[in-house]
């Protein structure tokens, strides 16, 4: 990755500056010339207590197979009755969520190829060069578009990542939001983006609610009341492209931190670098290629009035290969109201935090506060206007 200066971003004003004795010029993440620099800016070094660390043990992370869920006649009849496999998937996920938040889904009925072409056509859009990216620029304050390491939005611990994020809404196949935003923006050529990520986008979104029903089984909740909560979610989706770093010891792919949104569905390519903070230490995830990796964020935190903790993650670089990632961060209608089932409130569980939509909470990650472990507990100080 080469550090240079091109033409002036929009966020120019916030840019960091890099200096070259008098000369200042805008910060800009450019990967397309990679490891030509002996050394990697400052700004990409992260403190020594959040560096990387060395060989961490791999976590041994429940894997939940679903197929007989999905088969299964109850995977779709209302709350009455469970069978045994949805139960014995309930309960792995309980576990689960009762330790660490994170667990496997294999066996999910979404199709090799179609993960294989969400992979390829992201490894296309990342080939591409810089100022073609940037015609998909993401506006500061915005959450949808092209970013090169937040160098427009940070001015320090920058990540070592280029990402694409864009909007999906489940809207019954009404629209075709991600392939219009990929038509739109970038012209007819890319419809064969779009509809790649239009048809991953819908089976996300389709495999959420499934995951849905089993997480209120879990929780002793009314089987159909989360999967309804999330029906027309609106959601983000997330490609994430890690260039090789020639000082991998020294950044972070992304940085700490626990998702704010609800649910996230991540498929890793081979390459290891998802790391999960549990039990006082960084284990990862090894990848495999048929599992999507769940886990529970913040705003199902807060649904699930704390019983269920969004958990402690981040992502590491290497020197030798690039790494990618597939992120689906179910989000649930903007304006609805976030808030725990009767079910999850008695005397001795109160409330644990105030209600908010996820527009709120969105906001006050794209525009105030950047994400780490402690989001939710700064945005509901921030509500309550206590200084954070
Ligand atoms: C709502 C979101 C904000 C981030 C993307 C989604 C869910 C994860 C968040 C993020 C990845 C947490 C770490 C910091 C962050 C800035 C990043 O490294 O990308 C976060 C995303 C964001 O604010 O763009
Ligand atoms: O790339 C990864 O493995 C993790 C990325 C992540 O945690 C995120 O985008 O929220
Ligand atoms: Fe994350």
């Amino acid at each position: 990755m080469s550090v240079c200066c091109v033409t002036t971003s929009p966020e120019e004003e916030h840019t960091p500056k890099l200096d070259l004795g008098n000369v200042q010029t805008p910060l800009i993440f450019n990967p397309s010339v990679l490891n030509l620099q002996p050394n990697i800016p400052n700004q990409f070094i992260w403190p020594d207590d959040e560096k990387p660390c060395v060989d961490v043990p791999e976590l041994d992370v429940p894997l939940i197979d679903l197929r007989n869920f999905l088969s299964n006649s109850d995977s779709v009849s209302s709350s009455s009755s469970s069978s045994s496999s949805t139960l014995e998937a309930s309960r792995l996920i309980s576990e689960a969520c009762n330790k660490h938040g994170f667990f496997l889904v294999v066996n999910h009925g979404i199709s090799e190829e179609l993960i294989s072409d969400a992979h390829d056509y992201m490894a296309r859009f990342f080939d591409m060069p810089l100022s073609e990216k940037q015609r998909l620029l993401r506006k500061s304050g915005e959450s949808c578009g092209y970013a090169s390491s937040f160098t427009g939005r940070f001015s320090t611990k920058l990540p070592w990542k280029e990402t694409l994020s864009f909007r999906f809404c489940d809207d019954k196949g009404r629209s075709k939001i991600v392939q219009d935003y990929f038509c739109d923006a970038l012209g007819h050529g890319f419809e064969p983006f779009g509809k790649v990520y239009q048809e991953y986008c819908e089976a996300m979104s389709s495999l959420s609610l499934k995951i849905m029903e089993l997480l209120g089984l879990s929780l002793g909740v009314n089987r159909d009341y989360f999967r309804e909560f999330f029906e027309e979610n609106d959601s983000i989706m997330r490609l994430n492209y890690y260039p090789p770093c020639q000082k991998p010891d020294l950044t972070l792919g992304t940085g700490p931190h626990c998702d704010p949104t609800s649910l996230t569905i991540l498929h890793q390519d081979h390459v290891n670098g998802l790391q999960v903070f549990v039990e006082n230490q960084w284990r990862s995830i090894r990848p495999n290629p048929k599992a999507f990796v769940v886990n529970i964020g913040d705003t199902f935190m807060a649904l699930s009035n704390n019983r269920y903790k969004s958990c402690l993650h981040r992502a590491v670089v290497n020197s030798e290969s690039e790494r990618k990632s597939l992120a689906f961060f179910l989000c649930p209608k903007k304006d609805r109201l976030v808030k725990p089932p009767r079910e999850l409130l008695d005397s001795n569980t109160p409330r644990r935090y105030p209600d908010f939509t996820w527009s709120m909470l969105l906001e006050f990650t794209q525009k105030h506060y950047r994400a780490d472990m402690n989001t939710l507990q700064a945005f509901s100080d921030w509500l309550t206007n206590k200084p954070i």
